[in-house]
């Protein structure tokens, strides 16, 4: 379960930036990137080797964003980056073994779901907040809608994934039960291999701009 205050904070920022990550050290300097231009949350997603040495060198820095983890394959992952000392996790799939054993480290995690079936087996599992993935490939809002219709009355948030951007991000944010969007646009490829991170500063601060707006 993500605790209340944690979910206020995802609110307010709007937007997760995701990331998967080649070079340990860039992972500070990209975080620290983010936060300069006004994004506090992240999802570094376990897909390279370097990702959890990455993990740790970002919780270590202590910096004032929320450190979320991506890619949570396994009851092993979610027991070892909350170890490590990240904030939350999601994934692309739902897998209830993978909930549980997030529940008993205290780890707040958001499945994946797709589909009225996953969500109901996250539902049955004590989730309420799951992550929508791939929400444009999937049927973007229009499909959300007519998924979610159904479980309206139990208050499901949705946190979507896959396929967001600049120009279809608003539209999500829009919508009553999308507290929060994220997506790996933000971290634009280009920007890190030249470890251009006052870009990257730019880059964050246009999309948190953005959400601003409306
Ligand atoms: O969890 C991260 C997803 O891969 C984000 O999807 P995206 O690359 O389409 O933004
Ligand atoms: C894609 C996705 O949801 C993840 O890697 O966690």
């Amino acid at each position: 379960m993500f605790p209340a205050k944690m979910m206020q904070r995802l609110e307010k920022g709007g937007v997760v930036a995701g990331f998967s990550i080649e070079n340990s050290e860039q992972a500070v300097p990209i975080a620290k990137a983010l936060l300069a231009g006004g994004i506090d949350a992240i999802e570094l997603t376990l897909r390279t080797p370097a990702a959890m040495e990455a993990l740790k060198a970002i919780c270590d820095a202590k910096l004032d964003m929320l450190v979320g983890v991506g890619t949570i394959l396994t009851p092993g992952q979610a027991v070892a980056v909350k170890a490590a000392g990240a904030d939350f996790a999601v994934a692309p799939g739902m897998n209830p073994r993978v909930i549980k054993a997030a529940a008993e480290v205290d780890l707040p995690f958001a499945p994946g779901i797709a589909s009225p079936s996953e969500l109901e087996i996250a539902i049955e599992n004590g989730c309420r907040f799951v992550k929508f993935f791939p929400a444009e490939a999937a049927g973007g809002i229009k499909y959300l809608r007519s998924m979610g219709a159904p479980y309206k009355h139990l208050d499901i948030q949705y946190f979507p994934l896959g396929g967001l951007n600049a120009e279809n991000m608003s539209d999500y944010l829009k919508e009553p039960n999308v507290p929060v969007i994220g997506g790996s646009w933000i971290v634009k490829k280009d920007l890190v291999e030249n470890e251009d991170w006052a870009g990257l500063t730019a880059h964050a601060a246009e999309v948190r701009k953005r959400v601003e707006e409306g």
